[in-house]
C-alpha cells in the first residue's frame, strides 16, 4: 500500500513500538498542532520537542513579555502571542482579547508557559463572576467570561483540533456542514450532580488574601474544599460551590460548621505524612422517584474505619431532609483517591436514584454516572439521533466504554440486543442492576479492558450494526482502532470528552494508520487504510465555566471500504 493509492484520505504514521506516539509535529509546524498533540498524548511532548524548536524568538525563563490572548486552548489556558515577535505562549486564566504582562515560567517544546503579572487591558466579554472563589479556585476558570464567549471559544477549539490534529480540511468541514454549532447548556450553575471536596491540614490561601490566614491556629487552618490549581496537596477552603445543587451546599455548610470542633477529635488526612482520618467528602445529588425532588448521598472517605468518629457528622447531615444516604468509603492506601477498599452504609440506603431518558438508575458512591444529568438528556438524544436506529428491533448495538450501561440501556427498547464493555467491575454490576430495574432483558454487559483486546474480541458478540464508543480522556487504544477498522460496521457514534484525542482517533478511522517502517523494521505491521467518513461532529457544552468539551461524532462506512 502506498500513500498514492489512497483515494481521498491519507495515512498517518504511528510507531509500532509506541503506538500512542503520534508524530503530529512531523506534519505541521503550527504551534497549535504541538499543543494539540500534547492534549492527545501528554507524554509524547518531550520526545517530539526538537522538531519545532524555535530559534531566535524564544523568550527566556523569568523574562517578562507583553502578550495578547487570542483564544482558549488546552485545559482552558489562553493561547497568547508575544506582542512584538508573535511567539506563542500559554497562560492560565488569560482570556481572549486580554492584553497583559506575563512572566515566562517554563519552556515547553515549541512554546512557553507564562504566569500573568498584570493586565494592561481586559478581555472582551468581561462579566462579574458570581462565585467568590472564582479567581483562584481550580474548578471554574472562565466564570468571568460571558457564557456566549465561552461557547465560541470551545467551538473554535474543537474546530482547530479537528483541522490540525484530525487533518480534516476547513472547506470539507464547512461545505459538507460536518461541524455543527456547539449545543449550549441551558443552566450554567448548579448543574453538577457530583462534587468531591478534600480535607487538608493547612488551607491554601491565595497571595491577595494572605492577611486573612489564621497564623498559629492549627485547627482554624484545617481545610475542606477544592484543590488549588495544579496542586494535589493544597486545599482551598470553600463553604459553597455554585456548580453543585442547593441541598449539597446545605450539607457542605453543615459539615464546615462542626468538623473542626476539637471535642469531635477529627483530623484531616495529610498527603505528605499520611497521617489523619478524613480524606474526602463526596456529595452526589440524584432524584427521588416518588417525589421528583433531589435526593442526596453523602460519602465520607476516610483512612480507617472508625464509624464512632463520624457519628456526630452523620447526625448533622442526616437531619437535612434531602439526605437519603450516608456512606463511608475506607481507603487505607497512601494514594489520595476516593474509592475505598471497603464501603459502609452509615445512614439510609447505599444507593440513590436518578432518571435519564425515562429510565431509572441506581447510583452507588463509586459508580460512574454522567455528572450533568440535565445535559446528559441532550447528549443522549444526540447519540440516539446519530445512531439512526431503524426502530424495528433488528439491530445489534455494541456499547464500548459503557460505564453503568446508561447509553445502551436508553437504546435497548428499539434494538435487538445491546452488548456493553467496560473495565470497572462495579460499573458492570451497576449496569446489570440498572437493566433489571428497568426490566430490560436484551442487554449484556461484560467487564473487560478495551486496551487489551486481541483479534478474537469480535467472537464475543454477533456482528454489530452500530458501535457507540465513549472512551475517557485518553481516547481509544490503537488495538481498538485497528479492531474497528477491520470490523467495518456501518456506523460508529464516537462520544468524546477530550476533543484532542477525539480528533486523533477520527483521523485514524477516516484517514488510516501508517506504521513507521523505517524505525521499526522488525516489528513493522501492515498499514491500515481509513474506511470511515466523518458525517457530523457536534460539540456539546456539558460543563459551563470549565475547559471541558464533549463531542458526538457520527462516522459512516465509506462506499468501498476494502
Ligand atoms: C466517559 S465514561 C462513559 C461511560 C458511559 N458511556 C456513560 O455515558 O455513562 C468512560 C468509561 O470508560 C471506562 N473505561 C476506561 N478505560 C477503559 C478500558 N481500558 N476498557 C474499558 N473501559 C474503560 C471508564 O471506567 C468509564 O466508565
Amino acid at each position: 500500500m502506498s500513500i498514492a493509492t489512497v483515494p481521498s484520505y491519507g495515512l498517518r504514521h504511528v510507531s509500532t513500538t509506541r503506538p500512542w506516539l503520534i508524530k503530529t509535529l512531523r506534519f505541521s509546524s503550527t504551534p497549535f498542532a504541538s499543543l494539540a498533540s500534547e492534549q492527545a498524548e501528554p507524554n509524547t511532548m518531550q520526545s517530539s520537542n526538537n522538531v519545532n524548536k524555535p530559534t531566535s524568538n524564544f523568550p527566556k525563563r523569568g523574562q517578562t513579555v507583553e502578550l495578547v490572548c487570542e483564544s482558549l486552548a488546552f485545559k482552558g489556558k489562553g493561547l497568547c502571542k508575544v506582542a512584538d515577535t508573535g511567539f506563542v505562549v500559554m497562560c492560565d486564566r488569560a482570556l481572549p482579547g486580554e492584553r497583559f504582562i506575563g512572566r515566562v515560567t517554563r519552556r515547553k517544546g515549541s512554546y512557553a508557559e507564562v504566569t500573568k503579572v498584570e493586565t494592561i487591558s481586559p478581555h472582551w466579554d468581561l462579566v462579574d463572576a458570581p462565585c467568590e472563589y472564582a479567581s483562584y479556585c481550580g474548578g471554574c476558570k472562565t466564570q468571568n467570561l460571558a457564557y456566549e464567549a465561552q461557547l465560541r471559544a470551545k467551538e473554535q477549539q474543537v474546530r482547530d483540533l479537528v483541522i490540525h490534529v484530525g487533518k480534516f480540511s476547513k472547506s470539507e468541514l464547512e461545505s459538507l456542514e460536518i461541524m455543527k454549532p456547539i449545543v449550549p447548556c441551558d443552566i450554567q450553575f448548579h448543574y453538577r450532580n457530583k462534587m468531591e471536596f478534600s480535607f487538608g491540614p493547612e488551607r491554601w490561601v491565595p497571595k491577595e488574601l494572605l492577611a486573612e490566614k489564621n497564623e498559629g491556629d492549627k485547627i482554624k487552618n484545617y481545610a475542606l474544599g477544592l484543590h488549588a490549581p495544579g496542586f494535589f496537596d493544597k486545599v482551598l477552603n470553600v463553604n459553597k460551590c455554585l456548580l453543585q445543587s442547593e441541598p449539597a451546599n446545605m450539607v457542605l455548610v453543615a459539615i464546615q460548621d462542626c468538623w473542626r470542633d476539637v471535642d469531635l477529635g477529627l483530623s484531616p488526612y495529610n498527603v505528605h505524612s499520611h497521617k489523619g482520618f478524613l480524606k474526602h467528602l463526596m456529595l452526589r445529588t440524584g432524584r427521588n422517584l416518588k417525589t421528583g425532588l433531589p435526593e442526596l448521598m453523602v460519602n465520607f472517605v476516610t483512612s480507617s474505619y472508625k464509624p464512632e468518629l463520624l457519628m456526630p457528622l452523620v447526625e448533622r447531615v442526616s437531619a437535612i431532609p434531602e439526605v437519603f444516604s450516608v456512606m463511608n468509603n475506607v481507603n487505607t492506601s497512601v494514594g489520595n483517591t476516593s474509592v475505598g477498599e471497603e464501603e459502609y452504609t452509615l445512614y439510609g440506603k447505599p444507593t440513590i436514584t436518578e432518571t435519564l431518558r425515562g429510565l431509572t438508575f441506581q447510583i452507588s458512591a463509586n459508580s460512574f454516572f454522567q455528572t450533568n444529568t440535565r445535559q446528559a438528556e441532550v447528549l443522549y438524544s444526540l447519540i440516539e439521533e446519530c445512531a439512526g436506529l431503524r426502530g424495528d428491533g433488528s439491530e445489534i448495538v455494541l456499547d464500548l466504554f459503557c460505564g453503568t450501561g446508561t447509553i445502551g440501556l436508553t437504546l435497548a427498547s428499539r434494538v435487538k440486543h445491546v452488548y456493553g464493555y467496560e473495565v470497572v467491575a462495579q460499573a458492570i454490576s451497576d449496569a446489570h442492576l440498572n437493566a433489571e430495574l428497568n426490566d430490560i432483558r436484551n442487554a449484556t454487559f461484560v467487564q473487560g479492558d478495551l486496551n487489551k483486546i486481541d483479534a478474537s474480541f469480535g467472537n464475543n458478540f454477533p456482528r454489530p450494526d452500530i458501535v457507540i464508543s465513549d472512551p475517557n480522556r485518553p481516547g481509544m487504544h490503537m488495538k481498538l482502532i485497528k479492531f474497528l477498522l477491520k470490523l467495518k460496521v456501518p456506523r460508529i457514534v464516537y462520544v468524546s470528552c477530550n476533543p484532542a484525542t477525539c480528533a486523533r482517533d477520527l483521523d485514524y478511522l477516516c484517514h488510516g494508520v501508517l506504521y513507521d517502517l523505517i524505525k521499526d523494521v522488525m516489528q513493522a505491521e501492515q498499514n491500515i487504510k481509513g474506511c470511515y467518513k466523518l458525517k457530523s461532529l457536534q460539540p456539546v457544552d456539558m460543563f459551563p465555566h470549565t475547559p471541558h468539551i464533549e463531542c458526538v461524532c457520527l462516522l459512516e462506512l465509506c462506499d468501498n471500504p476494502s
